[in-house]
């Protein structure tokens, strides 16, 4: 009997290390698939080019006392403006013409979110004339949700998928306000005045001699979880532990109306307030010209919108901005600048130069690497399929026979992957070192995320309204309700498969907030807010940031622009 015993354990002992081995064998493929699927990604995005401009053409919104007839005729990638006296091509790398759909865009987004998994800073900006639908393309309506819902939504569900790796994500959210930096989650200072409240803060742009840029004292605030995400909503951080530890920033930036002054008839603050953002519109402009032609010099210091991204459009990092127009005859000014702005950050006049042969070469590779990628990512599910069901056996055998297997278990046992949704360890990353000063939420949500009553009141009011009204100010969106109905279905998804792999929550974002600054930053600039700056700006740009943490976007939180609504 005991020898029976003896045997059987032996037999599964031996089964155990085929499987340990099988396990072993099984990661190896997963490593290997997993760089395969990253260079053919980042050959992909860097033949179809690493800074992509975009236009995108809101659709004719016909009214009473407009001409509703379009003047934007386009094709792929030519945009011809035709009024008056007027006759205008315009190239950029991709049209999305009147009719097409959120899910058009996105699919041009996805790779690039594929890439800021991967490591890579990320910056997709929205650029245009107030009404013309930049707030359409990264937030969308109900139903209609646009890159920033389905960008969170796509990051949690490839980290859920994602076996070799655990992933955490952080959200901040910043604006620029006539040059100074406002941390719009830092905790509100109630002011004497009912419901308002201040978003005074002391941020410091830090660069490390490496280029990375951090901002210390921006509050960054961890995702435990999609849900928690949708609320938030404006940039991300990337943190990836896999075989070695990659940390990324997205930032989603809404920037502020780009029309021009006199048009707008702005005087005062407004006047103040269009001129600050039309030179940060400007600066970005020259500097990704700069970068397209790859000149040596960089002008990043010319605003402070290029100095917070000046680690996320450069070398490595992969940028999407998409220039919004109306096709209506009374903006065709502003379509004209708009488009003018769009063919200077590409600084490519136009494809002629390039023969019929090489372009469909260039399809054929692009055509190629898209495949690669196809072929990996379905090789790699397989694989991972593999190492899920044999390490359940593995788990199986070691339960039969825990004794015996116990010393297998000590030097064979493979590592668990885990799903780690909004943590934040500092103790796992030199670079959280760097983030010593910045306040951090332990993953509740900010008190300004909350709708006040007057944010109801005026969410209400603006649902309410018919027509488009084009206003220089913009309010943070509380994401659609039908957002929820997707993204918790997601988040479900993300729960069962961590819960497969045994997923760990923690919440050691605390340990971030002793530690010392690195010595090799240095500070560029700093700034304070004054706290009543919170009264009434009318055009803003906004966007969020923080080391290792991404994010960015020009949107005002709700409490602080009910004096700033703004009919241009
Ligand atoms: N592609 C589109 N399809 C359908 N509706 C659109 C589209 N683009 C914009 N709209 C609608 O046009 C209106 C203005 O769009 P939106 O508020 O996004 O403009 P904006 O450029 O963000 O303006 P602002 O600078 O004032 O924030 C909204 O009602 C929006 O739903």
């Amino acid at each position: 009997m005991k020898l029976r015993y003896n045997k059987q354990n032996v037999m599964e002992f031996s089964i155990s290390i085929v499987v340990s081995e099988e396990i072993s064998a099984l990661r190896s493929r997963q490593r290997h698939l997993d760089r395969r699927r990253r260079e053919a990604l980042d050959k992909l995005i860097d033949l179809k080019g690493s800074i992509r401009v975009f236009c995108r053409v809101r659709p004719l919104i016909p009214t009473s006392n407009l001409k509703t007839k379009s003047l934007v005729t386009v094709e792929q990638e030519k945009i011809t403006v035709q009024s008056v006296g007027i006759k205008k091509e315009f190239i950029v790398d991709r049209v999305f013409h009147q009719e097409s759909t959120q899910e058009d865009v996105f699919l041009e987004v996805k790779p690039i979110l594929r890439s800021a998994l991967d490591g890579h800073n990320v910056c997709i900006l929205s650029y245009g004339q107030t009404g013309t639908g930049k707030t359409y393309t990264m937030e969308g309506t109900d139903g209609k949700l646009g890159i920033v819902p389905r960008a969170i939504q796509e990051l949690f569900s490839h980290a859920s998928e994602d076996i070799s790796s655990t992933y955490s994500f952080s959200i901040s959210m910043l604006e620029v306000y006539l040059g100074s930096l406002r941390d719009l989650l830092a905790p509100r200072q109630p002011l004497f005045r009912h419901n308002e409240c201040s978003t005074a803060s002391n941020i410091s742009i830090l660069a490390t001699k490496s280029g990375a840029v951090e901002l210390e004292g921006l509050t960054d605030v961890s995702i435990p979880d999609l849900k928690k995400a949708n609320q938030c909503l404006t940039r991300l951080t990337i943190k990836r532990h896999g075989a070695t530890e990659e940390i990324s920033k997205l930032w989603l930036i809404d920037l502020g109306g780009s029309e021009r002054l006199l048009k707008t008839g702005a005087s005062g603050l407004t006047m103040d307030e269009g001129k600050t953002i039309n030179l940060s519109l400007s600066a970005l402009g020259d500097v990704i010209a700069a970068l397209r032609r790859k000149r040596s010099h960089v002008p990043y210091r010319n605003s402070k919108l290029t100095q917070i991204l000046s680690d996320s459009l450069g070398d490595g990092s992969k940028v999407l901005m998409v220039v919004h127009i109306s096709p209506s005859e009374e903006d065709v000014s502003e379509t004209v600048c708009s488009l003018s702005f769009a063919e200077r950050a590409r600084s490519i006049k136009s494809n002629k130069d390039v023969s019929e042969d090489l372009k469909i070469l260039k399809q054929q590779r692009l055509a190629g690497l898209d495949k690669e990628i196809c072929d990996t990512e379905q090789e790699l599910k397989y694989v991972n399929e593999q190492i899920r069901k044999s390490e359940i056996s593995l788990e199986e055998k070691k339960k039969l026979s825990s004794s015996t297997y116990q010393g297998l278990s000590d030097e064979k046992g493979s590592p668990r992957s885990t799903l780690v949704v909004g943590q934040i360890d500092a103790t796992e990353s030199p670079q959280a070192t760097e983030k010593p000063k910045s306040r951090l939420s332990n993953g509740s949500i900010p008190h300004f995320m909350s709708s006040t009553a007057c944010s109801r009141h005026r969410h209400n009011a603006v649902s309410h309204s018919v027509s488009i009204k084009p206003r220089l100010t913009k309010s943070v969106t509380r994401y659609p309700t039908e957002l929820s109905g997707s993204q918790s279905l997601s988040y479900s998804i993300c729960k069962n498969a961590a819960k497969a792999r045994s997923v760990a929550f923690s919440s050691s974002v605390s340990k971030l907030k002793h530690l010392p600054v690195k010595s090799d930053q240095i500070n560029i600039s700093s700034n304070s807010i004054d706290s009543t700056a919170a009264s009434a700006p009318k055009r803003r740009e906004s966007f969020g940031s923080r080391p290792g943490n991404y994010h960015y976007r020009a949107n005002v939180p709700s409490n602080d622009i009910d004096n700033g609504s703004h009919n241009a």
